[in-house]
């Protein structure tokens, strides 16, 4: 890994926080008649990318998509607003927490959230390698306390995958072909 961790700069969570917007059309739809999950998650994706991208200064990669959730249905006719900010930096990885809130597109009521995500995205380097990200710098109590549930997110993603390869290695070593 390109290593300048100790080099960086902190970075305040609201110097790449964004928000991107979109009016659902009739192409977005499923055979409901409601908003594809996978069109949400397209802009999760992109609204998160953009936020990695402006954190570490370069490239980022999703490297995963967890806790993806759907609250409410989004319909045609509805302006989606995807409100991303990192939550939380590590070595070359950030996690990215996304807020997806939905209104009509004419009226003036109140959005209302219809679903929420977490990403992790790796900085990478001209090689697709991973390179160090600043640290993200906490500011407000909210923000402080997403640094701390996104930590407990890492040590659960880590201790989920080591646990898995140990299992899966556990049984090739006992023969075990599936
Ligand atoms: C924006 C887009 O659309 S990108 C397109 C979709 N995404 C891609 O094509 C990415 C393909 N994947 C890759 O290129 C690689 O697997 C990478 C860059 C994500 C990781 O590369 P690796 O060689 O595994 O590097 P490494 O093991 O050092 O991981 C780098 C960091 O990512 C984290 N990471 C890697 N995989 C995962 C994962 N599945 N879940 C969570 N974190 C992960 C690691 O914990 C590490 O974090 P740290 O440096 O903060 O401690």
């Amino acid at each position: 890994m390109t290593d300048q961790a100790s080099e960086l700069r902190g970075k305040p969570t609201s110097a790449s926080r964004t928000t991107l917007s979109h009016i659902m059309t009739g192409s977005d739809t499923n055979l409901l008649g409601t908003v594809h999950g996978g069109v949400i998650m397209k802009l999760v994706d992109d609204a998160a990318g953009a936020v990695a991208g402006r954190h570490s200064g370069g490239p980022a990669v999703t490297a995963s998509m967890d806790e993806m959730v759907f609250l409410e249905p989004v319909r045609v006719g509805d302006l989606v607003h995807v409100k991303a900010q990192v939550n939380w930096t590590g070595r070359s990885s950030m996690e990215v927490g996304v807020r997806v809130l939905a209104e009509r597109w004419n009226e003036s009521t109140p959005a209302t959230q219809v679903g929420s995500a977490y990403l992790v995205f790796a900085a990478v380097d001209a090689d697709g390698k991973p390179r160090s990200v600043p640290p993200v710098v906490p500011e407000t109590e909210r923000d402080k306390r997403r640094y701390q549930e996104a930590q407990i997110r890492r040590t659960h993603r880590l201790a989920r995958r080591r646990a898995i390869k140990e299992l899966r290695e556990k049984r090739a070593a006992e023969g075990i072909d599936d």
